[in-house]
């Protein structure tokens, strides 16, 4: 369960997978009709009135999603524990033999002890049983043996197939988990991440639930179905036969209630997905919630998707109703039947009384299991549904490999973007045939309106997507062609907003590392240095260990800043990409941190990709790019981009408010940080 809660806070904390792309914790489907949108039609329509139409729909999805080669998969899935599977099975057979044995050796007893005229009918009639209950008559503390020897199978069958399960779906979820982290960007961009998170986590226990506990109870039921049927049949034909004419009323019931409840069961399970995505969503962002007092809008919101779980539910509690109460009046029917039946039977001497007994036992063994394996068909339908959801998710091949290709770790000359042209997934073209080069060891800083398509430069050039048209070459090797893992370690990276994950400072820090193990308390201490971090690290009570909380809520907006400028140097990387948050700090964190980053770029002959909003970055950049509607405008040294009649830095500055003679002669005080521009 801990795990299990590890990977839904993982998922649900709503972390920007861009960020986590960048840090490289991928170390470690193309999409489809989201079930918002199934969700959404469904609450359009009547539920009560529709609710078949509907659920056709979503059972084909599933049935046509479930197929014999997710059975094969989840077998090589399950395959290094079949150690556990077959000795979980052996114990399962002896326990459901020795549980199957004990009503034909109680009824011989019955007839043993009573004086009853029909036994033995014959000599012939001196098998197995009747010496067994002879022997156990002499010696009734061995029934007790035999009991406990059952109870003790019992016992080793659970242990054996629940280690089974837990392991299968451990194996699963890491599969599943490393194979969402490895996916594109795209697939972020296109799928809710907290619908995501909650389906990983809802159908891993599903599927849990399934092969460890449903599956146990399925394959006992049927062995033990199979051998009561068959014990019913040598105890008595006739008593047989009128049992077994209850057989098409049992399963016609099951065929109509049972396919609504399951149907109901399949469509509940899409729709706390959008509930729970709802919530996690709300709670994620509760300062949000609270600044726009949008708490009973939340509210009203998750209560009408509840309404919607309701509806179904309701429908599920009939169906379920009507499916229990049928099987007991026909399962009542049946053992009177079957009691009146035999006592005609003892009557006429075809039957004995420990005969009745043993078939009744054998009857209700039969039933109980019958029912069971109604149960089990549910659960493992159930199972098959979400593991061919899960196995979906796993088999899914991102398009970009992120361990393949030529391992960059600097450059010699230049970064070169060649005719780019870049458009996300369902949008028109945000980077439009643009072309400039970023050289060694200088600082170009990009700048231009918001929605330009500055950010996705950085994007590109850190390989989190790749262009649609044109390439972007490093020192005449195309981007597309170099190992993105090594590329991305190779690059320090400090986005628009800092982007802590819930763990403590140092974790924080060593996030940015290749090798964490490799980076000595000295290096730790040395970034957080360089950051301007370290003071205020070593004022907290437990240092380096501090826990920041969720999405780093503990700290300070430039408390964050700096960890996560820390957590960009950790490496000595050569490379940096900065994109400056276009939200105000406060007037000194402002300056400590441009401070930081002022001494970083003069004294570490880094190359520095910017994306520049105030004019004191663009003053300090060697060159200048201008972006506006995804095409580059102007491009030239600040001094060149100010000689220009109307010049684009000067329109800037107009356009953001700031008096230009102003903003120039406050560009090196800490005032001239503070109105809102910073990294
Ligand atoms: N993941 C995404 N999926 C779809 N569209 C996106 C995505 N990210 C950005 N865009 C769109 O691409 C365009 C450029 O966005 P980008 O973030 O690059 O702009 P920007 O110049 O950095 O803006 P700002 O200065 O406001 O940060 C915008 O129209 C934006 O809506």
């Amino acid at each position: 369960m801990h795990c299990l809660s590890a990977l839904r806070s993982t998922f649900c904390s709503q972390l920007p997978t861009s960020t986590y792309r960048m840090l490289l914790q991928s170390r470690l489907t193309p999409g489809r009709t989201s079930k918002r949108d199934l969700t959404a039609k469904v609450r359009s329509q009547k539920w009560n009135q529709n609710i078949r139409r509907v659920d056709r729909r979503n059972t084909a999805y599933l049935l046509r999603h479930t197929t014999w080669k997710d059975l094969v998969e989840l077998y090589e899935i399950a395959k290094p524990f079949r150690k556990w599977i077959f000795l979980g099975t052996s114990f399962m057979v002896v326990s459901s033999g020795i549980f199957l044995i004990i009503p034909r050796i109680l009824g011989k007893l019955i007839d043993q002890f009573e004086s009853n005229p029909g036994f033995p009918r014959s000599d012939t009639e001196e098998e197995l049983t009747i010496k067994i209950a002879k022997f156990f008559k002499q010696h009734p503390m061995a029934l007790v043996g035999l009991l406990a020897v059952g109870a003790l199978a019992t016992a080793a069958k659970v242990y054996c197939l629940q280690i089974a399960g837990v392991n299968i779906v451990g194996s699963l979820r890491k599969a599943v988990y490393s194979s969402i982290i490895r996916q594109d960007m795209t697939f972020f961009d296109k799928n809710m991440v907290g619908e995501i998170g909650s389906r990983h986590a809802a159908d891993t226990v599903i599927v849990g639930y399934s092969v460890s506990s449903s599956l146990r109870a399925g394959v006992r039921a049927v062995l033990v179905g199979v051998g009561s049927v068959g014990m019913m049949l040598m105890t008595s034909l006739e008593l047989s036969t009128v049992s077994f004419l209850t057989a098409p009323i049992v399963i016609g019931i099951f065929k109509m209630f049972g396919r609504v409840q399951q149907q109901c069961t399949w469509q509940l399970q899409e729709v706390a997905a959008d509930v729970n995505q709802t919530a996690l969503e709300r709670m994620a962002n509760m300062k949000t919630v609270r600044m726009l007092s949008a708490e009973q809008q939340s509210i009203d919101e998750y209560c009408k998707k509840g309404e919607l779980v309701l509806d179904i539910s309701k429908t599920e509690a009939l169906a379920k109703g009507s499916l229990i109460g049928s099987f007991q009046f026909t399962g009542y029917s049946a053992f009177s039947s079957i009691l009146f039946y035999g006592s005609h039977l003892i009557n006429t001497g075809h039957i004995t009384y420990g005969e009745l007994s043993s078939f009744c036992l054998y009857a209700v063994l039969a039933a109980a299991s019958l029912s069971n394996i109604s149960g089990f068909y549910n659960e493992v339908m159930k199972g098959l549904g979400a593991s061919s959801r899960l196995l979906e998710l796993k088999n899914s091949q991102p398009v970009m490999n992120l361990n393949q290709g030529i391992r960059k770790t600097d450059i010699q000359n230049s970064i070169r973007f060649e005719n780019v042209s870049f458009a996300y997934a369902g949008r028109k073209k945000t980077l439009d045939n643009i072309s400039f080069h970023i050289p060694r060891g200088k600082i170009t800083a990009v700048i231009g309106p918001s929605g330009s398509g500055k950010s996705s430069i950085a994007s590109l050039m850190l390989r989190l997507y790749d262009p649609s048209e044109g390439k972007i070459t490093v020192d005449n090797t195309d981007l597309r062609d170099i190992n993105a893992t090594a590329w991305r370690h190779a690059i320090g990276t400090v986005g628009q907003e800092p982007v802590l994950f819930t763990c403590s400072i140092r974790e924080n820090i060593l996030l940015g590392a290749e090798y964490p193990e490799r980076i000595s308390q000295c290096d730790l201490e040395e970034a957080a240095q360089l950051a301007n971090a370290l003071d205020f690290i070593q004022g907290f009570e437990y240092g380096f260990e501090t826990m920041v909380g969720e999405h780093g809520c503990k700290l300070s907006g430039g408390q964050k800043q700096r960890i996560a400028i820390a957590r960009a140097l950790v490496s000595k990387p050569k490379i940096l990409i900065l994109d400056e948050a276009t939200s105000a700090l406060d007037a000194t964190s402002d300056y400590l941190i441009r401070m930081t980053l002022s001494n970083l770029l003069k004294n570490h002959n880094l190359t520095v990709l910017v994306v520049a909003h105030r004019l004191a970055t663009m003053q300090q950049a060697d060159q200048v790019v201008y972006v506006n509607r995804g095409r580059i405008e102007g491009q030239g040294t600040f001094d060149e981009m100010m000689k220009v009649q109307n010049s684009i830095v000067e329109q800037e500055a107009r356009r953001r408010g700031i008096p230009m003679n102003e903003q120039m002669s406050k560009v090196n005080t800490p005032v001239a940080y503070g109105f809102s521009l910073k990294f």
